[in-house]
């Protein structure tokens, strides 16, 4: 089972498992969060004792907090998951993987994180400071994952996304925890600056090159999207976490206007006070799992299309309304796969099949090739290879009391919602 970082983290249970831990907590069992090296412990102990891994950490750079780093790590895994080839909408465990880490910083967490969860994963990683490479590739090697990760020294002028650098032509995603300050000054003021009432709520060890960028995590994250402009579909998910919420705005804001339909949106929680942002664009046309894409308590200015639409049904008359929507799509000229025991089933289309042109269109065809010639479906026709066009791609599920819509693929909302207006007046029809 995954760990579940929602929630705060239980520090007396951690210290009954690891004596490590137990040194740095106080007798009332509270941890200081000024204390870098008790930091430190809780992130070692952590990850022991969930991943499995051992790290070091220097004492002049960032100490990655695990709860925030690993709900990013696993809202990738789901986008992934579910905008794979085979529509499978879960896990994969055959299908091989690779991530790029942008900046992955002295623990290079992220990679260690996706090795320990996922077997099949493979990570590029990259960043401009030597000494954070130099620890990092010690923790790679601590852990036994050197034929996993491989790491990459770049600069500042180089891409950031170096495909070229890391010798591989594609990319399933990219991760990445930018410096979030445009400044030393900004990022004090963030610290101690006017207007805050309190002190910091934990200690930060993090150099200039981890915590300052130009332009500030924006700045950062709008040069991967003019690089992903140039690469396109090289890389299926480009992804960055953010600091702020306003930061998340900005980058959603540029990828409507640069015209990326297929984005992501989530915030990542730690426990009750820490809020992280984190945004994924791709130029591919698979649409995630609607609670992936649309993190929830995010405002509709971030959020992209929805990827589920329901039909209410009555559930007197099921069985009815199942056996008139199976007949309807073997009528249209698309592949249809339908599971009977699972009342589920597939519909892949090479373009509106079903307006009311299109179909007068097939019947005539169909009268013309005569009665033996009909069209062939259910997926065994010749366009069924891998390179078919595909427009639209909606699983159907019928369920109690609804019908399930679930978008797996197509670049247009507008064609996903034609064909769900067109069940809807199907099972209208139906007196469902
Ligand atoms: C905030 S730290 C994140 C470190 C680690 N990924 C984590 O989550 O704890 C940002 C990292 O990005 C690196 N970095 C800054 N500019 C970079 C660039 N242009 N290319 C690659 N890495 C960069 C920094 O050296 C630093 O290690």
């Amino acid at each position: 089972m995954p760990p579940n970082y929602d929630d705060e983290i239980d520090f007396a249970a951690l210290a009954l498992q690891d004596p490590d831990f137990a040194k740095v907590l106080s007798s009332t069992g509270k941890l200081d969060f000024h204390d870098a090296k008790a930091v430190q412990q809780l992130t070692k102990s952590l990850l022991k004792r969930d991943f499995g891994l051992q790290i070091e950490l220097p004492d002049d750079r960032l100490c990655p907090p695990v709860p925030v780093r690993y709900n990013y790590v696993r809202w990738i895994e789901s986008l992934i998951d579910t905008t794979g080839p085979s529509y499978m909408d879960k896990y994969d465990p055959e299908r091989s993987i690779i991530g790029i880490d942008i900046g992955t910083g002295a623990s290079a967490i992220y990679p260690l994180l996706f090795c320990a969860s996922r077997p099949s994963y493979r990570l590029g990683a990259t960043d401009i400071d030597l000494p954070s490479l130099t620890s990092a590739a010690k923790n790679i090697s601590l852990n036994d994952l050197s034929s996993r990760i491989r790491l990459l020294e770049t600069t500042s002028a180089d891409p950031l996304i170096p495909l070229d650098g890391l010798s591989i032509e594609h990319a399933d995603f990219t991760i990445c925890n930018p410096p979030f300050y445009s400044s030393v000054e900004e990022m004090q003021a963030a610290f101690t600056g006017e207007g805050k009432s309190k002190p910091p709520s934990a200690v930060c060890t993090g150099s200039e090159n981890e915590m300052v960028t130009e332009g500030g995590d924006v700045g950062f994250v709008l040069r991967m999207v003019e690089e992903s402009k140039q690469l396109k579909e090289k890389v299926q998910w480009y992804s960055s976490m953010l600091g702020k919420l306003e930061s998340l705005r900005a980058v959603v804001a540029k990828l409507k206007e640069i015209e990326v339909s297929n984005w992501a949106v989530c915030c990542l929680r730690a426990g009750a006070k820490t809020r992280r942002w984190a945004v994924a664009w791709s130029w591919g046309d698979s649409r995630p799992r609607n609670d992936v894409a649309r993190g929830e308590s995010l405002g509709k200015e971030f959020l992209p299309a929805a990827t589920e639409l329901t039909i209410p049904i009555s559930a007197k008359n099921v069985d009815e309304i199942v056996e008139k929507l199976n007949k309807m799509m073997e009528s249209l000229d698309l592949r249809w796969l339908w599971k009977v025991s699972l009342k589920a089933g597939l519909a892949i289309a090479r373009e509106n099949v079903w307006s009311r042109a299109a179909r007068r269109k097939q019947q005539r065809q169909d009268a013309d090739r005569g009665e033996n010639a009909k069209h062939t479906k259910d997926g065994d026709d010749s366009d069924s290879d891998e390179d078919e066009k595909v427009a639209l791609a909606v699983k159907i599920t019928a369920e109690k009391e609804a019908i399930q819509l679930r978008w797996l693929r197509g670049s247009d909302y507008v064609l996903f919602e034609s064909f769900a207006g067109m069940l809807k007046r199907t099972v209208r029809e139906t007196g469902g």
